[in-house]
């Protein structure tokens, strides 16, 4: 990940290696600031960095960007302790942070323990470690370094496996983690451009051997992406990226007709009332019943749409039949006209 000397197209200026004639580069600052205007000015910004070309483009230009924008700028790199050298690269990527004026740099290890798949639990303790070292700072926001690639290959595994909208919506541009803003500000910035722009700020990122392994789904749908490219046209990464972002709007607002669809239909005891259900479209009552199996305290990432159907069942086609079991030993079934808890 060191830096290498300047490319051809950069220059120093003013302590900092600057790329004034790099688009690239440029595209990456300017993604940046828009993702800080949203930002509270003064505030601690961090850089989630794996030393990644992606998440480097992103710490660099957040080192660019956020002095000049009113915000201190820091870096948080998290060491999964799951390949060899991993510690020694977590700490040569705070030490650059700290040369490129990101300070605070921190290198924070964690225990990957395998629940639910060895993939699944390094994310898991990632934003762990990230949003709680972030709220150990006081830091305003998390950014992170997922590209217009990242989304359309999230939007095609999503298609494959039968997500629905919420999967095709993709990554959200912003989220709350245990109370800490994560932001991602290079969903419409391409893999090339992220690439390009260390080439011309003279950085020479890590190339993590996962992205190029074959036992993940998304590292074969990375390999075979510019063959449906070819097939499909040029545009298609973009057009993947576009429809995440017209289906998340479409989401957002069946979320919020939910959301109070759902209050108007809950009484005082928590139970819904079926004949306020009964005459809601179908995508706005199955989310008020996720709504209530959330609340009652299921486990978001286990429901699935066969719980999902089960309780819809119970509102649309209910004729005597029991509780509906789900996910954290929590039973759902009618009460005369009400849907509640049974314990
Ligand atoms: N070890 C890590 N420490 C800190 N942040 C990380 C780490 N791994 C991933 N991230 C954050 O999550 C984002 C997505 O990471 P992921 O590995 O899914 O994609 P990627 O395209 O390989 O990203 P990158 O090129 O930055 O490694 C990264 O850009 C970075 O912001």
């Amino acid at each position: 990940m060191a830096g290498r000397a300047s490319s051809p197209v950069a220059r120093r200026d003013g302590g900092g290696v600057m790329a004034a004639l790099s688009p690239a580069v440029a595209a990456c600052r300017l993604a940046v600031r828009q993702a800080l205007a949203g930002v509270q000015p003064g505030g601690l910004v961090l850089a989630a960095c794996s030393g990644g070309a992606d998440s480097l483009a992103l710490a660099s230009a957040l080192a660019f960007v956020a002095p000049r924008s009113g915000r201190r700028a820091g870096l948080i790199t998290v060491d999964h302790g799951l390949q060899v050298g991993s510690a020694e690269r977590a700490a040569e990527v705070a030490c650059w942070a700290g040369r490129v004026g990101l300070e605070p740099a921190v290198a924070v290890p964690v225990t990957v323990d395998g629940a639910g798949g060895p993939e699944a639990a390094a994310r898991a303790a990632r934003y762990e470690a990230l949003a709680g070292t972030a709220a150990r700072l006081s830091a305003v926001a998390v950014l992170l370094g997922h590209t217009r690639d990242d989304q359309a290959e999230t939007v095609l595994l999503a298609l494959a496996r039968g997500g629905g909208p919420r999967g095709i919506a993709g990554m959200r541009n912003r989220r709350i983690i245990d109370g800490v803003p994560f932001i991602r500000p290079f969903l419409a910035v391409s893999r090339a451009q992220t690439r390009a722009a260390c080439t011309d700020l003279g950085l020479s990122p890590w190339e993590d051997p996962h992205n190029a392994d074959p036992a993940y789904a998304r590292s074969r749908l990375r390999a075979a992406l510019p063959v449906l490219v070819d097939t499909l046209g040029p545009d298609l990464v973009d057009n993947l990226a576009r429809t995440a972002r017209l289906v998340a709007a479409d989401v957002e607002a069946l979320d919020a007709l939910a959301a109070s669809a759902g209050t108007a239909a809950t009484e005082p005891d928590g139970s819904l009332d079926v004949a306020a259900l009964t005459g809601l479209p179908a995508a706005v009552r199955t989310r008020v019943l996720r709504d209530l199996a959330l609340r009652l305290g299921a486990p978001g990432a286990a429901l699935s749409s066969i719980h999902i159907d089960a309780l819809d069942a119970l509102v649309t086609d209910w004729h005597g039949q029991g509780p509906v079991s789900l996910p954290g030993g929590i039973e759902v079934g009618r009460r005369g006209h009400r849907l509640a808890a049974h314990s």
